[in-house]
């Protein structure tokens, strides 16, 4: 998590509590497992909090982030792209296949595939899912993007690999926060919803068992530091006859401190033939290296994610002198053109609600989408959106990535995206506004332009991507008419 501020780690850290409280409230039937501590020392200052609230939050948690993606998604991403593989074994033969039963499956799993509506395999599950079901087992690392069907490639992997006669771990799963590892956890009992024999353990922080007991189930997943807890101090978990070890996200793992560490001391106890698979949504050096170490004699299978252009997308800025004139400007073009959906980034919380306020009163139907939501709240306000139920949706620049929205056509950036020393923002410039091969058609960007600072990040931006954006004058009725055309 961000630490470089602490009223943000306030925030973060009630959000965490809230959500907890949520999931504790439908998980009645666990024994109340809390969530790990995301690194971030608790500090009680509501102050703290409030004035964070005001302050730009652009820094989302790489955890929450990853957890909301999971729970808005409910298919597959689809990639034009062409899977890399590097096999250990340049001589072995590369296996692919193109359908689940050739993986020549148990019975009760391919239920359980087809019971959660997979027909066929997605493109990393192609060479993946053969690679990790050989005998003898190798080891994988596997990067692609979020939604490309890793999870689902890994579990299936864990069932397939268990002896349910035996009442002990055989399977251990890693994931960074509380939250994502039930969110596997609910995979790993979906897909094996037929095959009830297999029994499921959360290592999770409050998660308390009898001092001397053992964990009976055979497929155990936590946090990297319950799981160490489990498997050394507390000996709940024999980590010598784990077959199976998967550390799943490890961009998001190694985002916190000390996940890095504990996981490299689990996967220390394991035994030499023990199956070590890594997953990670990218591939960033600190990713890769920490990869070498976790997973020894590696075959590698990389899917690069679908590049963003704007090359399909109309961009425009309007210059304004305050918020209250930006509004008006906001006003002009929604009374000119006819607007499906739009999503309307904001700097600050407080600005977003203020104008989502504003929007209302205007007789919008407005989402409005920040950072003090907790997770669930704002998937909930994406799938509503989504479905057509609002046209307008205001946010922060939490909900920026990862969010493919593909009905929306116009992007307005209110407030124009910088980091966290005011320069330029780039990458989410493009995150907001550009559009993958899979989206093609025309968009439109309207940013809004309030200070010389802020036409100079415009300027910066444009000469960045090498592509024109355009003056509007929003009370030029024709004007703005015409470019829809
Ligand atoms: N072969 C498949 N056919 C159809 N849908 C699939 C298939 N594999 C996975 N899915 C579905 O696609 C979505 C993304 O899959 P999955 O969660 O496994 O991807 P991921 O790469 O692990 O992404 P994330 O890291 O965000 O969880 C899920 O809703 C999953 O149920």
């Amino acid at each position: 998590m961000a630490t470089d501020s602490w009223a943000l780690a306030v925030d973060e850290q009630e959000a965490a509590a809230e959500t907890l409280n949520k999931l504790q409230l439908k998980e009645d039937t666990d024994p109340a497992p809390r969530p790990q501590s995301n690194g971030a020392d608790p500090v009680d200052n509501g102050e703290a909090a409030e004035k964070a609230a005001g302050e730009e939050d652009d820094k989302e948690d790489k955890a929450t982030q990853s957890l909301l993606n999971k729970l808005i998604r409910n298919n597959l991403v689809n990639t034009t792209n062409k899977v890399e593989v590097l096999q250990r074994d340049p001589n072995s033969p590369l296996y692919s296949v193109k359908s689940f039963e050739e993986l020549r499956l148990k019975p009760q799993l391919l239920q359980g595939v087809y019971g959660m509506g997979f027909n066929r395999p997605s493109k990393i599950q192609e060479n993946a899912l053969p690679m990790m079901l050989a005998e003898p087992p190798q080891n994988l690392i596997a990067q692609s993007q979020s939604g490309t069907g890793k999870t689902a490639a890994f579990v299936l992997a864990m069932l397939s690999r268990v002896n349910p006669a035996n009442k002990f771990p055989q399977c251990l799963c890693l994931s960074p926060t509380y939250e994502l590892a039930l969110q596997t956890g609910k995979v790993i009992e979906q897909m094996g919803k037929f095959y009830p024999e297999v029994k499921l353990a959360y290592a999770v922080r409050g998660n308390k068992l009898e001092r001397g007991q053992k964990v009976p189930e055979q497929i155990v997943i936590g946090t990297p530091g319950t799981v160490l807890d489990w498997c050394s101090k507390l000996r709940f978990i024999d980590p010598k006859k784990i077959k199976v070890f998967v550390l799943d996200e490890a961009d998001v793992m190694i985002a916190t401190q000390g996940h890095q560490d504990q996981s490299i001391r689990i996967q220390r106890m394991l035994p030499r033939d023990c199956q070590m698979l890594l997953f990670s949504a990218t591939f960033e050096d600190s990713v890769w290296k920490f990869a070498q170490k976790v997973v020894p004699e590696p075959n590698i299978i990389k899917l690069k994610r679908e590049e963003e252009t704007l090359d399909t997308i109309k961009q425009y800025y309007v210059l304004c002198n305050c918020r209250e004139e930006k509004f008006k400007a906001l006003c002009n073009i929604y009374s000119s053109i006819t607007i499906a959906q739009a999503m309307i980034f904001c700097h600050t919380r407080k600005t977003a609600s203020w104008l989502a306020g504003e929007l209302s009163k205007e007789g919008h139907k407005v989402a409005l989408l920040s950072g003090e939501m907790m997770v669930e709240q704002r998937a909930a306000v994406i799938d509503r959106f989504r479905d057509g139920k609002e046209k307008v949706l205001v946010t922060t620049n939490v909900c920026a990535r990862g969010i493919d929205v593909e009905q929306v056509s116009v992007v307005i950036n209110f407030d124009l995206p910088v980091d966290k020393d005011g320069n330029p923002d780039n990458e989410t410039y493009l995150h907001r506004i550009g559009r993958t091969g899979r989206f093609g058609k025309q968009g439109l960007a309207i940013n809004m332009v309030d200070s010389k600072h802020s036409m100079n990040i415009l300027n910066q931006i444009q000469e960045h991507f090498n592509k024109k954006i355009q003056k509007l004058d929003t009370d030029d009725i024709d004007e703005i008419e015409k470019i829809t055309n």
